[in-house]
């Protein structure tokens, strides 16, 4: 095989008490890539579509995680790199981690799948530095692994598969407005109090706990967080008006979908997630913004070739 196709999925990291660890795919929306096999040697990135990012190797995600594989297998041929986006940069589904993990997938298959999905992950991560300032999985692990993951440690890597709830749907609501997640970490404090903190890894267990017991309701209310939203949500214009409409439409939870803007919440049937879509679109239709919203089920398998 000497070019492949893929659909790299959004993801939705942190998941209100999990940040920086916890994370879900998505299944409707995504990038596609195309990455085929060159005599000449080296990466390069030859179109990308949908939106204006960097062709200079080192200075887009994509080349970058390209590079971090492509010098570890040194192999006897380079790899051009088309990229058709969808998932606007900046807006809080992955868009950096969907170029970073669908790269080093494509390449991986090309090379005849020589290495596992922690080790793309590892190379994924060097990707989203470009982005974010800091080599964080939790969107990169899901996007790889599917389903919903934990990210046990960063060094040495190592990801949890969690139980993938098959009947749950994610409602996001994307105001057009750029957050960067470098900027968005900026933000946030360098440390925090005890009473906080363990609040957030009180609702994390409980949160492991309900995808194991498939406890919805459970997994609804641990979806809290004292430590992160109360800084980036000031970044999100009417934030608690769509998180009281999400929750008063039959939504189990509601929070900040990675560093934002973007808001996702989580309902038990598609009925339910509809009127919840419905609900929220009303808050950003009495204003100027203009938005997007969707409503994906969790993506198991993460990562496909078309
Ligand atoms: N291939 C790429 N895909 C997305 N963003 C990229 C890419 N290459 C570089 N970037 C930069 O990374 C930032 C988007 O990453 P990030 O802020 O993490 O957005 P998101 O929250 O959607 O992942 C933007 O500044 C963008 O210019
Ligand atoms: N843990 C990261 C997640 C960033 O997610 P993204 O979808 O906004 O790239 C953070 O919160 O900084």
């Amino acid at each position: 095989m000497n070019e492949i196709k893929i659909f790299s999925p959004a993801t939705v990291a942190n998941v209100s008490c999990g940040f920086d660890v916890l994370g879900f795919c998505l299944d409707t929306v995504g990038d596609e890539m195309v990455i085929k096999k060159t005599q000449e040697k080296g990466i390069k990135i030859t179109k990308i579509e949908g939106f204006n990012l960097p062709l200079e190797v080192k200075k887009n995600v994509a080349g970058v995680a390209a590079l971090a594989i492509y010098n570890d297998a040194k192999p006897e041929c380079g790899f051009e790199i088309e990229i058709y986006k969808k998932i606007k940069p900046g807006s809080g589904i992955g868009s950096s981690s969907a170029s970073a993990s669908g790269v080093v997938f494509a390449i991986n298959e090309l090379l005849g799948k020589p290495y596992s999905k922690t080790q793309l992950s590892t190379f994924a991560m060097k990707g989203e530095a470009v982005a974010s300032g800091s080599e964080h999985a939790d969107n990169i692990a899901p996007g790889i692994f599917g389903g919903f993951t934990l990210v046990k440690s960063n060094h040495p890597l190592k990801i949890l598969e969690l139980p993938t709830p098959t009947n749950l749907y994610a409602t996001l609501i994307h105001p057009q407005i750029e957050v960067k997640t470098s900027e968005a970490r900026d933000i946030l404090p360098k440390s925090i109090p005890m009473e906080n903190a363990i609040t957030q890894w009180s609702n994390l267990g409980s949160l492991v706990h309900a995808l194991h017991t498939n406890d919805y309701h459970l997994l609804g209310d641990s979806l809290q967080d004292v430590i992160v939203e109360p800084y980036r949500s000031k970044l999100i214009p009417h934030y608690n008006d769509v998180k009281e409409a999400a929750l008063n439409n039959g939504a189990l939870g509601c929070g900040i979908s990675g560093s934002g803007p973007s808001i996702f919440s989580l309902s038990e049937s598609l009925e339910t997630a509809k009127k919840v879509e419905k609900a929220i679109q009303e808050i950003y239709s009495k204003t100027e913004i203009e938005f997007y919203t969707f409503t994906s089920k969790i993506n198991a398998d993460g990562i496909k070739i078309l």
